[in-house]
């Protein structure tokens, strides 16, 4: 292929997508482009309350806009993750949605709970709970009455009766599986029990919203996919309007009902799993969510080209070409040893790797330009590749953008 060039951001990668964009003359390319179709999900919440509503919002720290007009809706009994590289104003937004930090004094800007403005309210006024990454846990109390102690300290008018004070605090000991470590100190618990205990905490004034800041953020990868696992499963059984701020892709597309990416300061996308995975809207978030090859290649004339590849790139009719960004995820290829005359590139594989779910396949092209494929198991094992040899790669699947159009 002429000009090939390739790049891996490495991240995750998901269940392979049914479009074949190369075998099908007249195909859109630009998935971004497709309109989806609004899930039934969507739909009931189109139709909800609206518990969060932040209209506008613009931070400025000094000189630097760490939030550029942002707005954002969150609707009741949604778990919505903020989603974003470090820096890009995660947790500025979540601190403006708590009342913890005051946005810029800007006309237009609204911040509402319930549909009731909250701007003016102080943060122990909006009733939302927390729970950050190194949410310290009074050392000094035992599980039992670091969770009671948000409703001890209420004020005799509203504080509840020791016996419903005991009953609440047991119940979501219960529903964070930790019953049994009731009279433990946290020094006595593992990292993913404190902040299930943290979460109890958060839980027992209850509040409005809950806010979750990395929570899972200091503790190992495999305590962080149980504990996500353990998310969902919570949020499902008490539906309550959660705003979960992670920079770990996978943990949200995993745990959240709809996915707001954020770059530089701004939204970017916003979305279901998976529609901010499978229908990217901009390059960034293409690369952000998932394992990208990227190739450099042109459109023209309603046709975008990747060296000795043609598909069909309506958006852009113009006679002047223009470069274009080409991205193929990994499991969106398929391998034969044989053309089938059908569009192809040759590749030779560098090194395979099949001790996981699926088989990667390390390849690179005529132009030393390195590709990555999985591919299912079985179908890697029968197949039965070797290092060295060169075989023929069938995109299966391809969006196109053209920077200037996409940015
Ligand atoms: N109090 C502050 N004073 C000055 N700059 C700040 C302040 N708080 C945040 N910033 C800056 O605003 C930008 C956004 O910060 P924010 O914490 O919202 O990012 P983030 O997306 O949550 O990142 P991370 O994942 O690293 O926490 C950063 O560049 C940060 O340095």
């Amino acid at each position: 292929m002429a000009s090939l060039q390739t790049q891996h951001a490495v991240l995750a990668s998901k269940a392979p997508q049914s479009g074949s964009f190369f075998d099908e003359p007249g195909s859109n390319v630009r998935n971004s482009n497709i309109p989806s179709q609004k899930s039934e999900r969507q739909q009931e919440q189109d139709s909800t309350t609206m518990s969060i509503d932040v209209q506008h919002i613009s931070k400025t720290f000094g000189t630097f806009r760490a939030l550029d007009d942002v707005s954002l809706k969150i609707n009741d009994g949604e778990l919505v993750a903020l989603l974003g590289p470090s820096g890009s104003g995660k947790t500025t937004l979540l601190r403006i949605i708590a009342g913890l930090e005051a946005p810029d004094p800007n006309p237009g800007t609204s911040i509402r709970f319930y549909d009731e403005d909250v701007s003016r309210r102080a943060v122990g006024e909006r009733q939302v709970g927390f729970v950050f990454q190194h949410y310290a846990l009074f050392r000094h109390m035992t599980v039992f009455e670091n969770v009671a102690f948000g409703l001890r300290v209420r004020h005799k008018s509203t504080r509840p009766s020791k016996e419903e004070i005991r009953d609440r605090v047991e119940r979501l000991l219960s529903l964070v599986q930790l019953a049994q470590f009731s009279k433990r100190y946290p020094s006595q618990l593992s990292g993913g029990q404190r902040q299930r205990v943290a979460l109890a905490r958060a839980l027992a004034v209850e509040p409005k919203v809950l806010l979750l800041d990395e929570p899972f953020g200091a503790l190992d990868a495999q305590v962080r996919k149980g504990l996500r696992a353990w998310l969902r499963r919570l949020h499902e059984e008490i539906h309550i309007t959660s705003v979960l701020v992670t920079h770990d892709q996978e943990e949200a597309l995993e745990v959240a009902d709809r996915v707001v990416v954020m770059n530089n300061s701004k939204i970017e996308q916003e979305g279901s799993p998976d529609e901010v995975f499978h229908s990217a809207k901009t390059q960034f978030v293409m690369e952000f969510l998932g394992q990208v090859n990227v190739f450099h290649g042109r459109v023209q004339r309603g046709k975008a080209t990747l060296g000795d590849l043609t598909v069909d790139y309506p958006h852009y009719s113009g006679e002047h070409e223009q470069p274009a960004t080409v991205y193929m995820r990994p499991h969106e290829f398929e391998i034969r040893r044989a053309s089938n005359g059908k569009p192809s590139f040759p590749a030779r594989i560098t090194r395979t790797h099949s001790a996981g779910a699926v088989a990667r396949v390390f390849l690179e092209t005529e132009d030393a330009a390195s590709v990555l494929v999985e591919l299912p198991l079985d179908e890697f094992a029968q197949l039965a590749l070797q290092e060295g040899e060169t075989v023929h790669l069938y995109p299966k699947n391809a969006r196109v953008f053209v920077p200037s159009e996409s940015q």
